[in-house]
C-alpha cells in the first residue's frame, strides 16, 4: 500500500502536541496526529487538572478547620464522592477523549489512534487496532510523546498492586492508609489533599529533603506544613524492600518499616523516547531526553516538544514550545525558545513558585549573587492571615548586573505572588526599578519589597 502524503505529522497528542497539530490545520496544513491512548495527553485525564480539582476540595476543607481560631467553629464532613464525581464528570468524561478527537478534527487534522514510530527521514508508520498505516511527510515530524510513571526496581515492587497517578484519580474511594514512594511536586501534592480527606499519609523521600529541586527554605516550610497536618515525612531514607500481603510494608535502608493499606510510586517519570524509531533517524533510543535547539528542532525535518526535550516537564513549557514549532514551521519570525525564566509552582498547601534560578543554581553558574528571604508572617497580611500563615519570598539576584535571575514565594496563594517576578527575571527589570514601585498595602506581595531590600543591591 502506498504511504499518504502528509505536511504533517504529530506523534503523541499531549498538550503541546493537541495545540500544534490543530493549529497547523488551521493554517491550513495537512495535519495527522497520532496517540495511543488520549488526545490532551496526561494533564487534563491523569495530572494537572484532576489533581488540581483534588487539590481544590481538599483545601476548601483545610479552609473550614481553619474557621476555628479565627471565626468560631465549623463542622466539617469530607466526602471523597464530591471529588471523584467531579473528575470523572467534569474533568475527564469518564477518560473518554471524544470531545478532544471531535476539536481536533473540527480543526481540520486526521486523527489516527495507534502507536507511532518513525520510519527513516520523512516516513511514519502507526500500528492501529486494525492494522498499520504508512504516512509519508512533506514538511515535518513533531514528538511529543511525554512520559509514563517511572518504577523504580525496589525488591519487591514489582508484581504488587501499588498505584500511580494513573490510579489514584480514578479512586471511587480512598485507603485508610497510605505510603507515598517520592516527595517531589506530584509525592506532595497527592499526599496533602488525600490526608486532608483523613488518609493517614506517610511520604517515603530518598533524597535528603522533600521538593529537591526547590530551595531548602522552601522545602522546610512544607514539611513543616505537612507535618503539621499529621503527615510523616521520612526524608534522606530510601526504601529498599516493599512487600504485600493484604497490606504494603516497606522495609527502609534505615532498617525501619513504613506500613500502609495502600502504597503511591511517584518516584519520577520515564520519557517515551524507547520505542519510536529514533534511531531510524540517527538519533540515540537510549538518550535521557531530545536534544532541541531554540526552534525545537531535533533534526532535518524533525521537531520535538513537552517534557522529552528535558527543559520542564510542565504543561506550560509544552505549549510554549509548541508555539515555537508553529512559528518554525509555518516560516514566521521568533522569538525563539528562552528558558531563563521557566516558573512553576506546586500546588501544596502553602504553595511553592519559583522561577528562574535556585541560589544553588546562580552560584553553580558563578554568578556574583546576592540573595535575601523576608518571611511572610512577618508582613502585614501574613500577621492578619495568623493561622497557617507560614510562607516566605526569597530572591536570587545577580549583583554585577543589579537584576534578579531567580525568585521562590511560598505562602498562600504563592504560585500567584510569583507573577510579578516572573516578569523582573524575564525582563531583567533593574532590582532599582523594582524598589521603586508601589506595593499595594496590606498584600502578601508586599513582602517582595521587604525582601528586594534586604538584597544590600
Ligand atoms: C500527577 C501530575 C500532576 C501534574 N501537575 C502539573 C501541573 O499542575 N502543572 C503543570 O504545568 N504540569 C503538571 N504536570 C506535568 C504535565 O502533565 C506534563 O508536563 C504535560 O502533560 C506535558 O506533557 P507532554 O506534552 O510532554 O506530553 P504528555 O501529556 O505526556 O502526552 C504525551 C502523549 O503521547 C502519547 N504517546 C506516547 N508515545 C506515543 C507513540 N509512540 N505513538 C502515539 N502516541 C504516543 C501518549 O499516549 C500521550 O497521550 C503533572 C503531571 C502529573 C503526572
Ligand atoms: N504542580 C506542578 O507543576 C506539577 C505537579 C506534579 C508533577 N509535575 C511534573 O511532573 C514531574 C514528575 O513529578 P514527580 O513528583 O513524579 O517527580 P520528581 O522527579 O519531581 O520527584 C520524584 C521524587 O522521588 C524521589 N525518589 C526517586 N526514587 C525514589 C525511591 N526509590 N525511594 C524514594 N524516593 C525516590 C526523588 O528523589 C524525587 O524527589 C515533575 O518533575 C514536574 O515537572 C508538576
Amino acid at each position: 500500500m502506498a504511504a499518504a502524503e502528509v505536511d504533517v505529522v504529530v506523534i503523541g497528542l499531549g498538550p503541546g502536541g493537541e495545540h500544534l497539530a490543530a493549529s497547523l490545520a488551521r493554517e491550513g496544513l495537512s495535519v495527522v496526529g497520532v496517540d495511543r491512548r488520549l488526545v490532551g495527553g496526561e494533564c487534563p485525564y491523569f495530572g494537572c487538572i484532576p489533581t488540581k480539582m483534588m487539590i481544590r476540595a481538599a483545601d476548601a476543607l483545610a479552609e473550614a478547620r481553619r474557621v476555628e481560631g479565627l471565626a468560631g467553629v465549623a463542622d466539617v464532613h469530607p466526602h471523597w464522592d464530591d471529588v471523584a464525581g467531579r473528575i470523572r464528570d467534569e474533568a475527564t468524561d469518564d477518560w473518554d477523549d471524544k470531545v478532544a478527537v471531535e476539536r481536533l478534527e473540527k480543526a481540520g487534522a486526521r486523527f489516527v489512534r495507534g502507536h507511532a514510530r518513525l520510519a527513516g527521514p520523512g516516513r511514519v508508520t502507526v500500528q492501529t487496532a486494525d492494522g498499520t498505516q504508512e504516512l509519508s511527510v512533506r514538511r515535518g515530524v513533531v514528538l511529543n510523546t511525554g512520559t509514563e510513571p517511572a518504577v523504580p526496581p525496589i525488591d519487591g515492587l514489582a508484581g504488587t498492586p501499588y498505584w500511580t497517578n494513573r490510579d489514584v484519580v480514578r479512586l471511587p474511594e480512598l485507603p485508610a492508609s497510605l505510603a507515598v514512594l517520592g516527595g517531589g511536586a506530584i509525592g506532595c501534592e497527592l499526599a496533602q489533599s488525600l490526608a486532608r480527606f483523613g488518609v493517614d499519609v506517610t511520604i517515603v523521600e530518598a533524597g535528603e529533603r522533600i521538593l529537591g529541586p526547590e530551595e531548602p527554605e522552601a522545602s522546610e516550610v512544607v514539611t513543616k506544613a505537612l507535618e503539621a497536618e499529621g503527615i510523616t515525612v521520612r526524608a534522606g531514607v530510601g526504601a529498599e524492600q516493599v512487600s504485600y500481603d493484604g497490606a504494603f510494608s516497606l522495609r527502609l535502608a534505615d532498617g525501619s518499616t513504613v506500613g500502609a493499606s495502600s502504597l503511591l510510586v511517584a518516584a519520577g517519570r520515564r520519557m517515551n523516547l524507547g520505542d519510536i524509531g529514533l534511531d531510524t533517524v540517527g538519533l540515540d533510543p537510549s538518550a535521557r531526553s531530545i536534544e532541541v535547539d531554540e526552534r525545537m528542532r531535533a533534526s532535518d525535518g524533525l521537531w520535538a516538544v513537552g517534557d522529552i526535550t528535558g527543559k520542564g516537564a510542565f504543561t506550560h513549557i509544552s505549549m510554549y514550545q509548541a508555539n515555537v514549532a508553529i512559528r518554525d514551521l509555518t516560516g514566521a519570525d521568533g522569538p525563539w525558545a528562552d528558558y531563563r525564566a521557566v516558573s512553576r509552582v506546586t500546588f501544596t498547601d502553602p504553595e511553592v513558585g519559583s522561577v528562574g534560578m535556585t541560589e544553588k543554581q546562580a552560584r553553580d553558574a558563578g554568578l556574583d549573587v546576592a540573595t535575601a528571604v523576608a518571611p511572610l508572617p512577618e508582613s502585614s497580611r501574613g500577621w492578619i492571615h495568623k493561622v497557617d500563615n507560614e510562607g516566605l519570598v526569597k530572591v536570587v539576584a545577580d549583583a554585577g548586573r543589579g537584576v534578579l535571575v531567580g525568585a521562590t514565594t511560598v505562602g498562600p496563594a504563592g504560585g500567584e505572588i510569583l507573577g510579578m517576578l516572573v516578569t523582573a527575571v524575564h525582563a531583567e527589570v533593574p532590582v532599582a526599578t523594582l524598589r521603586g514601585m508601589h506595593f499595594a498595602y496590606p498584600t502578601f506581595h508586599r513582602t517582595i519589597e521587604t525582601a528586594l531590600g534586604d538584597l544590600g543591591l
